[in-house]
């Protein structure tokens, strides 16, 4: 027979053991599940850590709200290229063009970033090579011209991108700290300064595009597109702002991992750090009928033909709009747009991570599901390119596994 005060020491064990227990288990929780801690603090999104603990998670905060910025005084300086009628254009080694404007933007977006995130490892398309030339002289010295010149309005957000670059030697090798090998391991950013350059000069579509990786996994992205609509709601069709005036155009996507996606206008004053939310649509009565698809406007990005089998088969009678850049995985996002096909025109090609990497996590925080046209994600942990992945299927969650069994009967009957 046990004692009253025996009792009344277990009473006093339980009550300290309880809420002890209790409290061990809420860290181990909210340390293993981050979003948990995020949904139990009602934290405001993008802050950067989580209040009374004693660990840090970081939500990247500061690397979205660089990065935004940096990408909004980017594209001022391509919308500068994009109004003047010579944009200094030159043909790369696989016969792409580059103009002056990826060059510029590409500094700039460096500057900002190893101003903010010195050890960190950049991947960019660009290099620096044919500016360094004597033949590049002219180039080299309108590219200086912009990049010296171009400042974002509000004079808090331009200091906090790092003070203007030094002088035209500094901007050469700003452009070519983006010759990282990118890989599995530590921060890596990913920069294509104008994505979809053959839109940019044909006064189409393109996207100013910088994400930021961690051990091979998209934690933050960002997409400037100064020539979609900025209403999120507008239609789409193929010439949607092409060669329009810059009334009511210019957006920014955004996501950071776990937080969602969203978009603000593409200003030049001062960043509303707030957005707005932006998420993937349902199909209307899931009739696939009523779907909308988009794709490259090159047929040497991505056989149009193959596609054009696939709408069929799933039922779509809409033609497909074409637009350049990742303003498509953006257009999805914001439920514009239903589907993104990208179908592999030969064996050998390669996509490239900066093609990519934004427009990915824009998407599925969006809603929707991105894998390659097998049915695996992106794999950005390879290297410059998705050495692992062929072409993208991009879609609403639910109707994503339909769509890929489209293409994969379509690709399949090769
Ligand atoms: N054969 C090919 N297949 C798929 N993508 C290709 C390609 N050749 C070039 N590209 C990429 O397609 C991108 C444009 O995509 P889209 O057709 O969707 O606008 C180009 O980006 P840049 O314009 O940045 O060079 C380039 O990297
Ligand atoms: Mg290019
Ligand atoms: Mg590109
Ligand atoms: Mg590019």
């Amino acid at each position: 027979m046990s004692r009253p005060t025996d009792k009344k020491y277990s009473y006093l064990r339980l009550s300290f053991l309880v809420p002890l227990s209790v409290l061990i288990l809420a860290i181990f929780l909210s340390r293993s599940f981050p979003r948990l801690a995020l949904f139990a603090g009602q934290l405001k999104p993008f802050s950067t850590t989580v209040n009374n603990m004693s660990s840090q998670i970081p939500m990247y905060q500061k690397e979205l709200e660089i990065a935004l910025l940096a990408v909004q005084r980017a594209a001022q300086l391509t919308k500068r290229v994009f109004h003047e009628k010579a944009k200094g254009t030159v043909s790369k080694d696989d016969k792409s063009p580059v103009t002056i404007g990826d060059f510029g933007a590409q500094a700039l977006i460096i500057s900002a970033l190893k101003a903010n995130f010195p050890e960190d490892e950049i991947v960019g398309e660009e290099d620096a090579d044919e500016l360094r030339s004597e033949a590049g002289k002219g180039l080299r010295d309108q590219i200086w011209e912009l990049v010296k010149s171009t400042k974002l309005a509000d004079a808090n957000s331009e200091s906090r991108l790092g003070g203007p670059v030094k002088d035209e030697d500094a901007m050469l090798d700003l452009i070519d700290f983006g010759n990282s090998e990118g890989g599995a391991h530590g921060r890596i950013w990913t920069i294509d300064p104008i994505d979809g350059t053959k839109g940019f000069l044909r006064g189409g579509q393109y996207a100013v595009c910088l994400a930021l990786l961690v051990d091979g996994d998209v934690k933050v992205g960002v997409l400037g597109c100064p020539n979609l609509p900025v209403d999120d709601s507008a239609p789409l069709d193929s010439n949607i702002g092409a060669n329009q005036t810059d009334e009511g155009r210019g957006v920014i996507f955004s996501a950071v991992q776990g937080l969602g996606a969203t978009s603000r206008p593409l200003t030049t004053g001062p960043l509303s750090l707030q957005g707005q939310r932006i998420a993937m649509k349902a199909i209307p009565d899931g009739d696939m009928s009523k779907a909308c698809f988009c794709e490259s406007v090159e047929a040497g990005h991505s056989n149009q033909s193959e596609s054009a089998q696939i709408a069929k088969k799933l039922g779509i009678t809409k033609p497909s709009v074409r637009m350049d850049s990742q303003a498509k995985y953006g257009s999805i996002a914001r439920g514009a747009g239903d589907i993104y096909l990208r179908l592999p025109t030969s064996e050998t090609y390669q996509e490239k991570i900066w093609d990519h990497a934004a427009g990915d996590l824009i998407v599925r925080e969006a809603g929707g599901q991105v894998t390659d046209t097998l049915g695996k994600r992106l794999d950005f942990s390879k290297g410059r390119t998705l050495a692992e992945n062929k072409g993208v299927v991009a879609a609403r969650a639910e109707v994503h596994g339909k769509v890929l069994k489209a293409v994969q009967e379509v690709i399949g009957q090769k």
